[in-house]
This record gives C-alpha cells, sequence and structure tokens, in this order.
C-alpha cells in the first residue's frame, strides 16, 4: 500500500479518456503498420513505446521507490545504510507499526531495539514529504521506502514534472537524508547490543555467521597484569580508536593487528573480552578449520561489521608453517570466550580423526589467510577493524603472518605477578592489604604460576568471613608446594645429569 487517499472522480474520468485514447492509436497503428519498412519500425516503435510506458507509469505512480539492502555488493559487504535506516525507523516509526522485530540493546537505557517486522510497513514524514517503509524479509533483506512530494507538492503536474526530473529529485533526497540531522536517530549510534559472532553457519547462507549477544564481564579494570604493559595496551587501543585521520594520511587501512601470546590460563581470552568491551566492538570469533576455502574467509571477511574484533585462537594449532592444515582448536576442547573455567589439554595432545569441520574438510591455506589479513579485500572493508590471534608457541608461527603490518604488537600474557596478585585479590577477596601478602610475594618471585590457578585460589569455596584468610592461606600453601616440587624435580634433573656426566667417563676409563 502507498497511498490511504481515494481515487478522485477526476482521476477516474482522465483514466477512462486514456485508455480510449490507447485504443484510438492501436487501431491507426495497426493499419498502418504493414505499409511502414520492417527496420524504421523497430527502431520507431521501440523508443515510442518505451518514453509513452514510462510516461504512463509515472502518471499511475509517480512515488518513487528507493531500496536499502542488508548487504552492498552482491552480498559480500553488510550495508551501511541499511543500519542506519533500521536505528532511524526504531526511534522514528516503532510505535505506529504492528509487527515489530526485537533485539536486545547495548545499553541499559536502551534495553531492547524494536525495529520494523517482515512485509511490515509504516508511513512516515520527512523533509516535508511523505515517506513510506516498507521491510522485505529474506532471502535479500532489505528496506524499500516509497517516497511522495508532500502537501502542495502532490500535483498532477509536480507528478508529471517528476518523471522528467525524477533522477535529480531522488539523488538530492537520498543524498541529504541519510547524513541529515532529521534522519539521525536521537541516540546514533545504532544501540543494538554488542554481538558475539562464530562462523558456525551454513556456508551456503546468506551470512556464514551466527551471533549471541555478547555479555563478557571482563574489563581493563579486572585484568590482572603488570599495570605499566596494561597501560601501553590501553593507550595503543586509544591510538588506533582515534586514529582514522591518521590512517588516512599515511594511506594505509585502519586496522591493527595483536598478535597474544604465553601459556594457557594466562589471560588472553580473557583480554580480547577486556578489549571489546573497552572499545565498544563487536568480536567475530573464526574457528578457522570450519572455513572450507579462502574464498569462504574472504566472504566471512567482508561480511563484519566495521567496528569489530575478528579473532582466530590458537593460531598455531589451525595452520601449519606450510600452510597445510591439521587438527585446529579441537585439540582444546571447551574453549570459548565465554569459557571462564577451561580443562587445558597439553599443546601436544591427539588431533581428533578428520570429520566434518576439521582438516580434512577445510581447504584454507596460509597464503590465503595472509591475504584474509592484509590484502586488499581486507582494505576495501572500510574502517575500524582489529584482528588479535592468540597462541601458546609463538614461536611456532611462520614470521611471515606475525610480521608488523600484519601483527602490528606483540603481547606477552605471563605469569601472575605481583601486581597481578594483587588486582585479583581486591578483586576476589575485596583486600588490599593482608599480613600474607608479604609471603605471596616473595613465592611468586619463585614459582610460575598462571593468572587462572591464582584466579581459582581466591575463589571463595564457603560463604563466611574469613574468606580472604582461608583463600590466602590456600594459595601460600599451594605456592609453597609447587616450589617444594620445582626443587625437588631440579635436584632430580641434577642428580640424572650427574649420573650422566659420570657414566660417561666410566665409558672412557674403560
Ligand atoms: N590476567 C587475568 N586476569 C584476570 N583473570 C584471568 C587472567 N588470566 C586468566 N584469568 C582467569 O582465568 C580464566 C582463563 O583465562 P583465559 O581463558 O583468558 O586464558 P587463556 O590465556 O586464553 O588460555 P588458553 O591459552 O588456554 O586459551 C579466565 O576466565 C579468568 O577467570
Ligand atoms: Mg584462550
Amino acid at each position: 500500500m502507498r497511498s490511504g487517499a481515494p481515487a478522485s472522480p477526476g482521476m477516474v474520468e482522465r483514466l477512462a479518456g486514456l485508455w480510449s485514447a490507447l485504443a484510438g492509436v492501436m487501431l491507426v497503428w495497426s493499419m498502418l503498420r504493414p505499409y511502414l519498412p520492417h527496420q524504421l519500425l523497430d527502431h520507431f516503435a521501440g523508443r515510442f513505446l518505451r518514453r509513452h510506458a514510462r510516461r504512463l507509469a509515472a502518471l499511475l505512480d509517480p512515488y518513487l521507490t528507493v531500496t536499502v539492502a542488508e548487504y552492498d555488493g552482491e552480498k559480500m559487504k553488510r550495508g551501511e545504510v541499511y543500519e542506519q535506516a533500521k536505528a532511524y525507523l526504531s526511534h522514528r516509526c516503532a510505535g505506529r507499526a504492528r509487527k515489530l522485530r526485537a533485539e536486545p540493546g547495548r545499553t541499559k537505557r536502551d534495553p531492547f531495539l524494536l525495529s520494523l517486522g517482515d512485509n511490515e510497513e509504516v508511513a512516515d514524514e520527512f523533509a516535508g514529504a511523505t515517506v513510506w517503509w516498507h521491510a522485505v524479509p529474506s532471502p535479500s533483506r532489505h528496506l524499500g521506502w516509497h517516497h511522495s512530494g508532500g502537501g502542495a507538492r502532490r500535483t498532477p503536474a509536480a507528478r508529471t514534472a517528476s518523471c522528467s526530473t525524477s533522477a535529480t529529485a531522488t539523488s538530492s533526497w537520498a543524498r541529504t537524508s541519510p547524513t541529515s540531522a532529521a534522519w539521525v536517530a536521537p541516540s546514533w549510534p545504532p544501540t543494538a547490543a554488542r554481538k558475539l559472532y562464530t562462523n558456525a553457519g551454513d556456508r551456503y547462507a546468506s551470512s556464514m555467521w551466527k551471533h549471541v549477544v555478547f555479555e563478557h564481564p571482563s574489563t581493563f579494570d579486572t585484568l590482572a597484569m603488570d599495570p605499566a604493559k596494561k597501560r601501553e595496551i590501553m593507550d595503543d587501543l586509544d591510538a588506533f580508536r582515534n586514529g582514522k585521520a591518521y590512517y588516512a594520511r599515511v594511506g594505509k587501512a585502519w586496522k591493527r593487528g595483536y598478535l597474544l601470546y604465553g601459556p594457557p590460563g594466562t589471560g588472553k581470552s580473557t583480554m580480547i573480552a577486556a578489549m571489546a568491551n573497552y572499545l565498544d566492538y563487536d568480536i567475530y570469533d573464526i574457528e578457522l578449520t570450519s572455513v572450507y576455502t579462502n574464498a569462504d574467509l574472504r566472504r566471512m571477511l567482508t561480511d563484519t561489521s566495521r567496528k569489530s574484533i575478528t579473532v582466530i585462537e590458537d593460531i598455531d594449532c589451525s595452520l601449519d608453517l606450510t600452510g597445510t592444515r591439521h587438527g585446529g582448536r579441537a585439540k582444546k576442547q571447551g574453549r570459548a570466550l565465554a569459557d571462564d573455567k577451561k580443562e587445558q589439554q597439553p599443546a601436544d595432545a591427539e588431533a581428533p580423526p578428520p570429520g566434518p569441520g576439521t582438516a580434512a574438510a577445510s581447504r584454507v591455506t596460509l597464503s590465503g589467510l595472509l591475504n584474509f589479513i592484509d590484502g586488499l579485500w581486507s582494505a576495501s572493508c572500510g574502517g575500524e577493524r582489529i584482528i588479535v590471534f592468540t597462541t601458546n608457541h609463538a614461536e611456532r608461527l611462520d614470521p611471515a603472518l606475525v610480521r608488523r603490518g600484519r601483527m602490528d604488537k606483540h603481547i606477552e600474557m605471563s605469569y601472575c605477578c605481583f601486581e597481578a596478585f594483587k588486582l585479583l585479590a581486591r578483586n576476589y577477596l575485596a583486600v588490599d592489604a593482608h599480613p600474607l601478602f608479604d609471603d605471596v610475594r616473595a613465592l611468586l618471585r619463585e614459582v610460575d604460576i598462571t593468572p587462572a590457578d591464582v584466579a581459582e585460589l581466591l575463589t571463595p569455596k564457603h560463604a563466611g568471613d574469613d574468606a580472604a584468610d582461608s583463600c590466602l592461606a590456600g594459595l601460600v600453601e599451594a605456592l609453597t608446594t609447587m616450589k617444594a616440587t620445582k626443587k625437588k624435580t631440579r635436584g632430580a634433573r641434577r642428580s640424572v645429569v650427574q649420573d650422566d656426566a659420570a657414566g660417561e667417563e666410566t665409558v672412557e676409563d674403560q
């Protein structure tokens, strides 16, 4: 439905006159046609009919229709205008629609975002014109809007004129609309909740991504690490976020790569969540072993949102130096950003047998991955993109993969230092000082323990006033045991070396 106005008697008369004129033209045409040359006929008849068909269409339907597709460029890239239109409609028209779609909002103030339901149509006033918005459902989701001249401009003369001037009128309207203050919703940018995407979708579907609302509570305030290092990372992220002009000036794509490396349980995944919360970005968590081809990888990349962090965890397990794929993250079961307590398997655990989503099915190569990070396509996706790789074994990675320009900043996540412990003690036990702190400080100098293990030891196991006392005592005990074990192991190793040396001497003596 484009207009609620009933047809006027004048309009009916005009239509009747039009039909009889057309019938007359057709009659004369059929009489003359046998006497006219064939080529001349085709040429002039074609032009005549096209021109008059356009005029007739404009007379019957004076509206301009503009389609806003959810995906730009042959469904390769998410349409920004679509997102803007959705946000705009959420505020302007949602109240008038009868069918709505709800998705979680980003802030507590906007607990959910409403948008038009499929096939729903609402009317809106924009710059004196009436605009009908119509949500057209998948497979190619897009919003279309029909625009008519408003008020006095809706005269027959204006409608007839709009046919010949429609291109200009439409382009000037479309040019001003999306950026004008009236278009932009009061709480722009869109308030949809941040999302955690993974490539679990069907590769033949319009999008290979599936998502959940991203709700990880980790922030830089709760991330336990050396404060100076943490500050450096936050400054780096700030510089990146505010670096649009800089990147444009130096001719670089507005993206930055971070390599997080360190032993299991040192906070690499936690750091990614903190980064996303700090920057207010979406996360795209790629399970590389489930990507079948380089083309699929490229398609996924172009289908990410502008302010996003693309993550490939355990990159060393997903791709070997020759580009041949093997077991992948399946080696490390149960790891996801949302997991807090994870079972950690030894790095050299057996790979699972080939099956769907494992190496046998995937043909992504090292060069495909390199192109994914900084090929022409990645630069063409638009700005503010961060890519993060994590690994327990940085030394196993191909230098080409982690060279500056691809992985711009290498961040080592290391064992728990005293500063990191203090932050964990404050978070978990709400204590800033305690008589056992000195013991912990001394022991942490001698023993390597991950923040994950410290966090577990500092988690109160039962409700009570002495949670801090008992947890800290437990930590000191665990650290003391680790120290004793370390000493014993070192002693045993030394005696083996001595035995070996003695054995060699005996052999030489004989
Ligand atoms: N630096 C840290 N600060 C705060 N909590 C941490 C930190 N490191 C680990 N943790 C805690 O330990 C859990 C596991 O940490 P996380 O998953 O981030 O480790 P990881 O380095 O990604 O390990 P893996 O290499 O096995 O993937 C987290 O959910 C968090 O509770
Ligand atoms: Mg991890």
